[in-house]
C-alpha cells in the first residue's frame, strides 16, 4: 500500500475557486426503451460544496452525471441543468471515473496534460510538475502507469482533474477499486484538494459517503427519486473512526438495506 504524504496546498488562485457556480437540475425526466428512469426530477447541487449520490445499481446515478456533464440530453422540452451564475457549464466540468482511464503509453506527466496535448495546447511542465506534487507524487512525473500502484494511478488521475482546474467535478465511484487503507488516504487528499469546487460524487460505500458529503441524497425507485439522508457534524473530510461518522454510516447501511435506496 502506498502511503500519501501531506503536500501544501495548490496554487490556484482563491478567486478562481470561489466562482465555482450552484447547480440547479430541474424536471428531469428520461426514459429508455419502455422504463422511466427519471419524471420530472429535481436537484440543487450547492456551490463549491460535495453533494455525495447513492443508490442500488441501475437506479440511475451514472445516467443522471451524463445529464449533468451534457453527455445525455433529457427527454422532452422540460428538463434543465444550469448554472446560478447564468453560464453555460461547458468547459466548466472535469470528469473522474472508476478506471482511472490513463493512457498506458504516456508517463504520469504526459498523463495529467492529456487535456493540453488533445486541444493542441503545449503542457505547462511547472504546472504539471506541482499538481503531481499536489497529490504526494512529486518527482514521479517520468513514470509509467504500469509501474504504479492502483492507489498511484488514482492519484495521478486526481491531479489530471486538478490540471484542468474546472469548478464543477462530477466524479463516478472514482475510489471503489482500491483498498481500503489507500481508498481514506485519498478521500483526504480530495476532499483538501477539491475544496471550493461544486462536486457531484457517486459512491456506493456509506463511510465513504458520510466522510466526504456536505449534503447527502440517495437515489431510489423507478422513476427515480431523491430522498435527504443527514449527514454527521464538522467538516470534510471527517475522521472515519468518529463516533458520530460511524453512527451515520450505520444509520445509512440499514436504509439502504431496508430498501430506499
Ligand atoms: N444508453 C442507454 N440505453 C438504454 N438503457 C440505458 C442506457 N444508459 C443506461 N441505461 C439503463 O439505465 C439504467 C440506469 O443505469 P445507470 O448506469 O445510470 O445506473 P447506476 O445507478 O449508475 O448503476 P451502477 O451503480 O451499477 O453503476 C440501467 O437499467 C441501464 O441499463
Amino acid at each position: 500500500m502506498s502511503q500519501i504524504a501531506t503536500p501544501g496546498r495548490l496554487t490556484d488562485p482563491p478567486t478562481a475557486l470561489s466562482t465555482a457556480p450552484a447547480i440547479a437540475i430541474r424536471g428531469l425526466t428520461l426514459r429508455f426503451g419502455g422504463e422511466t428512469l427519471f419524471e420530472n426530477l429535481d436537484l440543487d447541487l450547492e456551490a463549491g460544496r460535495f453533494t455525495v449520490l447513492l443508490g442500488a445499481s441501475g437506479v440511475g446515478k451514472t445516467t443522471l452525471l451524463r445529464i449533468v456533464a451534457g453527455l445525455e440530453t433529457p427527454d422532452g422540452p422540460g428538463g434543465s441543468v444550469r448554472a446560478d451564475d447564468g453560464r453555460p457549464l461547458a468547459g466548466r466540468i472535469a470528469w473522474m471515473a472508476q478506471q482511472d482511464l490513463l493512457c498506458p503509453w504516456l508517463d504520469a506527466a504526459a498523463n495529467v496534460a492529456l487535456g493540453d496535448r488533445l486541444r493542441g495546447r503545449r503542457p505547462d511542465r511547472d504546472r504539471v510538475a506541482g499538481m503531481l506534487a499536489s497529490v504526494g507524487l512529486d518527482g514521479r512525473g517520468g513514470v509509467m502507469p504500469a509501474a504504479l500502484s492502483g492507489g498511484m494511478r488514482q492519484r495521478v488521475a486526481l491531479a489530471r482533474t486538478l490540471y484542468e482546474n474546472r469548478k464543477v467535478v462530477l466524479m463516478d465511484e472514482p475510489f471503489s477499486a482500491l483498498d481500503s487503507p489507500t481508498r481514506l488516504r485519498i478521500q483526504d487528499l480530495a476532499a483538501d484538494r477539491l475544496a471550493g469546487r461544486t462536486v457531484l460524487l457517486i459512491t456506493h460505500d456509506a463511510l465513504e459517503a458520510c466522510r466526504l458529503a456536505d449534503r447527502l441524497v440517495v437515489l431510489a425507485g423507478r422513476p427515480a427519486r431523491l430522498i435527504e439522508h443527514p449527514v454527521p457534524p464538522g467538516p470534510v473530510p471527517r475522521r472515519s473512526d468518529d463516533a458520530e461518522v460511524l453512527a451515520a454510516q450505520g444509520a445509512l447501511l440499514e436504509r439502504l438495506a431496508a430498501g430506499i435506496g
